[in-house]
């Protein structure tokens, strides 16, 4: 079994807290400007901002270049923010998260268990993207650890670009602009094809492939998707029972499934022999779905006529010239394909979906660390519960991450029986359990004591009190 964490914080810590001599309704008060307090009277039943600490003491790191939404968000709460643009590699990544509250990243910043393991003060990581699969959930999880994305504010940007990659490569228009580059005119029709009336198949129709859907079939595409749950066609879209069946008709496969054990490979040579001859491969889901050796050797053939590929099984922690063999070994032999459109993972990156992902996960972040709700979290429990309001000044919200396993309920409300709970929720995702409890009337002595009592259960992964 996995030992509880003990969350060191600086001054934030409750024990730290708990000696302060001001109020708790003083303590909790996150913005002292004038004309907060007196809306904040004007409206007594506002909801409450709760701290669990001075918001100046949650320290925040942001890689990967996360959008100007986000960062203006937490710092507006007054955290701690520091900004950089890049990733990290693992050393310096394990110097810098020993020491803070909150770790923001996108798709590059794998945190790992090693990593994990290191970051004794961690309470929460925003992905600022939608894949989580740079994330060991399951870890983080058992250390109480929320993790939160964004699932689909990039959608719409993905099935942008996916739309223009198929005509792109129907008309070979990377090479022609290459060509003419280089000050070559090359005018030709041959193999170059409309749209119009060919099929697309779309494996993995989520959030990303049943946008695409809409999209292709406007532009005259007819559409079939295979995916492992059977889901609503959307348009005249149809469904088709298996990955094979799928690239036996496709002229068009595109990948939009996640990054699992089972889609490592998904595409290798097997699935480029059943693909119909002339046919193009997208994928702008994870590097590691497609074979990329198979794929080199499939267009080589003739098999697959044209490729775009947004992602990469190795992707550099920057921007710069680093997409070499010493990357990727194949590197220079996928460069010297015709028809290939390489991009560096940018399906999602517009400022729109950028924006928007910023304001999402920021948002979420700052829900979680002041008032504990976990809705949209990929790997704890789901809790949300009405907001405490300023009406109720001496009230505290406990929150108790634990072990699923029985009698932890009663032994809690045991603890919590000495006073009146005024509302309680509590929720469980596989072994590990979430439960809020917003009680009243509690002084400081009250809010120590409940929390070494939790503290002290052999079910706790972490206890945290907001008030
Ligand atoms: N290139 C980019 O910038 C970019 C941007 C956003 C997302 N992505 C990637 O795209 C992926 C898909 O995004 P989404 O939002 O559509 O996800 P989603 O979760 O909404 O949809 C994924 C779909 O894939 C299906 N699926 C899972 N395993 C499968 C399998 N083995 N075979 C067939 N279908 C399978 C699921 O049932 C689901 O319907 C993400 O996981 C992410 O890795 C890339
Ligand atoms: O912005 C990124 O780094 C990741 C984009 C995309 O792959 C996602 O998972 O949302």
């Amino acid at each position: 079994m996995t030992p509880p964490r003990e969350i060191v914080q600086p001054t934030g810590d409750i024990t730290a807290a708990h000696q302060f001599s001001v109020s708790p309704s003083t303590f909790q008060s996150p913005i002292s400007s004038s004309s907060f307090m007196a809306s904040a009277l004007a409206h007594r039943s506002a909801p409450k901002q709760l701290k669990p600490f001075n918001t100046e003491d949650i320290k925040i790191l942001l890689l990967e270049n996360v959008n100007k939404t986000g960062q203006d968000i937490l710092k507006a709460q007054g955290y701690q923010v520091e900004f950089l643009k890049t990733s990290l590699p693992e050393d310096q990544l394990i110097e810098k998260i020993r020491d803070v509250h909150v770790i923001g990243i996108r798709s590059k910043t794998k945190l790992t268990a090693n990593v994990l393991r290191e970051a004794k003060n961690l309470l929460v990581i925003g992905c600022f993207c939608i894949g989580t699969n740079q994330v060991d959930l399951d870890y983080a999880a058992q250390h109480g650890i929320a993790v939160f994305n964004s699932p689909f504010a990039n959608s719409r940007s993905v099935a942008e670009l996916v739309i223009a990659e198929i005509i792109t490569l129907a008309r070979q228009l990377g090479d022609r602009s290459n060509e003419m580059h280089r000050g070559t005119w090359n005018k030709v029709s041959n193999k170059c094809w409309e749209i119009r009336g060919k099929t697309l198949g779309i494996v993995g129709y989520g959030h990303i492939g049943s946008q695409l859907s809409v999209l292709a079939e406007a532009m005259g595409m007819t559409v079939i998707y295979y995916d492992v749950v059977t889901l609503m066609a959307i348009g005249t879209a149809r469904q088709v029972p298996t990955l094979d069946a799928l690239l036996e008709e496709a002229d068009f496969v595109t990948l939009h499934v996640p990054e699992t054990p089972e889609t490592k490979n998904l595409i290798s040579n097997a699935q480029f022999e059943k693909m119909k001859t002339g046919s193009y491969l997208i994928n702008a889901s994870r590097g590691t779905v497609v074979d990329i050796p198979a794929l080199i050797k499939a267009m080589r053939s003739g098999k697959v006529a044209g490729a775009a590929l947004d992602v990469f099984p190795n992707e550099p922690a920057a921007n710069g010239d680093y997409f070499t063999n010493d990357l990727n070994q194949w590197g220079e032999d996928l460069r010297g394909l015709n028809n290939i459109i390489l991009t560096p993972h940018i399906g999602g990156s517009t400022e729109e979906a950028q924006r928007a992902i910023g304001v999402e996960v920021a948002e979420a972040l700052v829900r979680y660390i002041n008032q504990g709700v976990t809705t949209g979290s990929v790997n704890v429990p789901e809790v949300t519960m009405r907001s405490l309001t300023l009406d109720e000044p001496n009230h505290a919200r406990v929150i108790y991450i634990h072990r699923n396993v029985p009698g932890v309920l009663r032994k809690v409300n045991e603890i919590l029986a000495e006073h009146n709970v005024d509302k309680q929720i509590s929720d469980s995702k596989g072994d590990i359990a979430y439960l809020m409890a917003d009680v009243s009337e509690v002084k400081q002595d009250d809010i120590k004591n409940i929390r070494d009592n939790l503290d002290s259960l052999s079910s706790r992964i972490l206890t945290r009190i907001l008030y």
